[in-house]
């Protein structure tokens, strides 16, 4: 097992006021494997990959049972140590937004060459010829080296970041939202140049998306996210087969799918919670069309449902009546 985390919980304060955006989260994450994290806007991902690399606002605070890495406790390690050891070298992330993460003044070759110098023991030509491997492996042209980010296009921006995040050669990739804003066909393209970078490098990734549909094409497995928590984890082709929990039933209907071309799409009416306490209870339950006694007294802890699948329902015996129902328009509706 590369990552193992037990019980973690971000909580901001602002105004007087907490949001805990991260609640009760567990999930264990396997040496090559593409983990998708999905779920609504608000319900916690980026929240979760900045505890992951201890890089919550100062208005937050991470509390965790086990962050565990490989054998380190990630929450525990001195940040120097931290700094130094983990992040880039061993968990490398390409954030949200690729234009801004590129120094617009400074040409884009040279600045992954100065990251990787500021990282490891290599000299300059070195790295250099690292960086011109890198560009050719994520498919960009080794004449853009010398070129600004406002040269590049916005798929070249977040290749140049995908080799960025290569640089060092870490055992796992945190990608946040990695083909939002780009057209399909770049988009495409870059889930192309992921899945074989996984293939040749042998290493893990962790991909945060709002679109499970791009995560059916790129994920092994899926861990779905609602109110801070997830609510299911399972293979990819499990949980479109075998979806679980009544958020992810209304998650795949919402989605168009090639398998099932001119099928209508049916959204799940209501907004996420923004939790302000911590409360012993489904979060999902005020939009539940399945929800029943005790849904408002219990937070459902993940059990199995299948291999490797788990999810957090306390209905989920009736999992395949409740899949059936939940193609119906008006399940939702009433
Ligand atoms: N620094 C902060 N201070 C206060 N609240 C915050 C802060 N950062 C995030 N939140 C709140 O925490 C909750 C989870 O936010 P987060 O950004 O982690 O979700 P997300 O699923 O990544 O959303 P998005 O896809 O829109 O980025 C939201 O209610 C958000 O407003």
């Amino acid at each position: 097992m590369l990552l193992d985390v037990q019980n973690l919980g971000v909580t901001y304060r602002m105004d007087g006021q907490e949001i805990h955006a991260v609640n009760r989260l567990s999930f264990q994450l396997q040496e090559n494997e593409i983990f998708g994290v999905v779920g609504e806007s608000g319900c916690g991902k980026s929240s979760l990959i900045k505890a992951l690399l201890r890089l919550v606002a100062r208005n937050g605070s991470v509390v965790a049972d086990s962050v565990n890495f490989q054998g380190h406790e990630l929450l525990q390690m001195p940040m120097e140590d931290f700094r130094k050891s983990i992040l880039w070298q061993k968990i490398a992330l390409v954030p949200q937004s690729a234009m801004n993460s590129l120094n617009p003044v400074y040409k884009v070759g040279p600045q992954i060459v100065e990251a990787i110098c500021a990282h490891v023991r290599m000299s300059e030509r070195e790295a250099r010829t690292k960086v011109n491997d890198l560009f050719e492996s994520v498919g960009l042209q080794k004449d853009l080296f010398d070129s600004y980010p406002h040269q590049f296009s916005g798929g070249m921006r977040q290749r140049a970041m995908i080799a960025m995040a290569l640089a060092l050669d870490p055992q796992l990739i945190i990608m946040d939202e990695p083909t939002t804003g780009l057209d399909v066909l770049v988009q495409d393209k870059i889930l192309k140049t992921l899945r074989r970078i996984k293939n040749e490098t042998h290493c893990s990734m962790m991909i945060i998306s709002h679109d499970i549909a791009i995560m059916s094409e790129i994920a092994t497995r899926i861990g779905v996210m609602y109110g801070g928590s997830f609510v299911e984890i399972a293979p990819t082709m499990d949980l479109f087969k075998d979806p679980s929990h009544p958020y992810t039933m209304g998650l795949t209907n919402a989605f168009p799918s090639i398998r099932e071309l001119g099928k209508e799409l049916i959204s799940i009416p209501g907004s996420p919670p923004v939790m302000m306490r911590e409360e012993n209870k489904c979060w999902f339950e005020p939009r539940c069309p399945f929800s029943a006694d005790g849904c408002r007294e219990t937070f459902p802890a993940l059990t199995m449902t299948g291999t490797n699948h788990v999810v957090s329902c306390l209905r989920s015996d009736d999992r395949q009546k409740l899949a059936k129902l939940a193609k119906e328009k008006t399940t939702w509706i009433s």
